[in-house]
């Protein structure tokens, strides 16, 4: 077997707060393989995020080990291990879509060149060329988060991490954007880990589902998908696809069941 890209054993974190202590996380084990799509379903406060966030080197687990890329969180951090996209695009209004992409290559101490040339690479990924020249606010909201999904992919990181990234957008846009961004992977070959709360876009998007449950947030439940890697929408409507659907709100209620 291949090593993981991302591996958690016995990963849990507590938050100490003014009530007292938050377990948002507790003996999450999971391994993550190179180039697999893995989405994170549950309930509000399962930590979800949480776990996105340590893996990113946001937050630090208070108990067992995390490894990206075989490295502790900080140091893949360091080594740019991934792309990170958030539930707002987060551009910044005063700079152009090519710069807002360009930014984080600044700071990183990209030539001019090499950076004109990943932007222009990542905006026909995302099927945004010939927009690099607008402002944030010219662009629709699925436009705009076609752009950040952009600028998280301009560094070659070869781990995406998106935090509910279509989370806020129309039904049709987030369907569009789920089609593409199967696309993109397929293209790619990144390994993708992604935070949603719809059971749908998890069963459409992933080779593998892990639902969480809430108070200590923890994995009830791995699915691995069955579905082929190639998914027009129309699969939506597949014994297949309904019998994962089905699964996963299980999954869900299961998990709800040891409140
Ligand atoms: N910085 C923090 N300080 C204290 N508690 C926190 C902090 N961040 C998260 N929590 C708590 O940890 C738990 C897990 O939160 P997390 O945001 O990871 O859940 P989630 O599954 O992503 O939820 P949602 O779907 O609402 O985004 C929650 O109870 C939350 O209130």
């Amino acid at each position: 077997m291949t090593a993981p890209v991302i591996e958690a054993r016995g990963v849990g974190l507590t938050f100490q707060t003014g009530d007292g202590p938050v377990h948002a996380l507790k003996d999450v084990d999971l391994a993550i393989a190179p180039g697999e799509f893995v989405s994170f379903i549950g309930p509000s406060g399962c930590g979800k995020t949480t776990f996105l966030r340590s893996i990113a080197a946001l937050e630090r687990p208070t108990a067992g080990d995390l490894r990206v890329n075989g490295m502790d969180p900080d140091a893949a951090r360091r080594a740019r291990a991934y792309g990170y996209v958030f539930q707002a695009p987060g551009l910044y209004p005063w700079r152009t879509i090519a710069g807002n992409i360009s930014l984080p290559l600044e700071i990183m101490g990209f030539s001019r060149a090499d950076r004109k040339e990943r932007i222009a690479r990542v905006l026909e990924l995302v099927e945004l060329s010939g927009f690099g020249a607008k402002f944030p606010w010219q662009l629709s909201g699925g436009m705009q988060q076609r752009a950040s999904i952009a600028r998280a992919l301009a560094f070659d990181a070869d781990i995406l991490l998106m935090d509910e990234p279509f989370g806020a957008l129309d039904e049709i846009v987030r369907d569009r954007l789920n089609e593409a961004l199967l696309t993109l992977w397929a293209k790619t070959g990144k390994t993708i880990g992604f935070v949603t709360h719809s059971i749908p876009e998890a069963v459409y998007l992933s080779t593998r589902i892990v639902v969480m449950s809430p108070r200590p947030g923890r994995i009830s439940r791995v699915i691995d998908s069955t579905l082929p890697r190639h998914r027009p929408l129309e699969i939506r409507d597949t014994p297949e696809f309904i019998a994962l659907a089905h699964e996963v709100r299980e999954g869900l209620r299961d998990g709800h069941a040891h409140d």
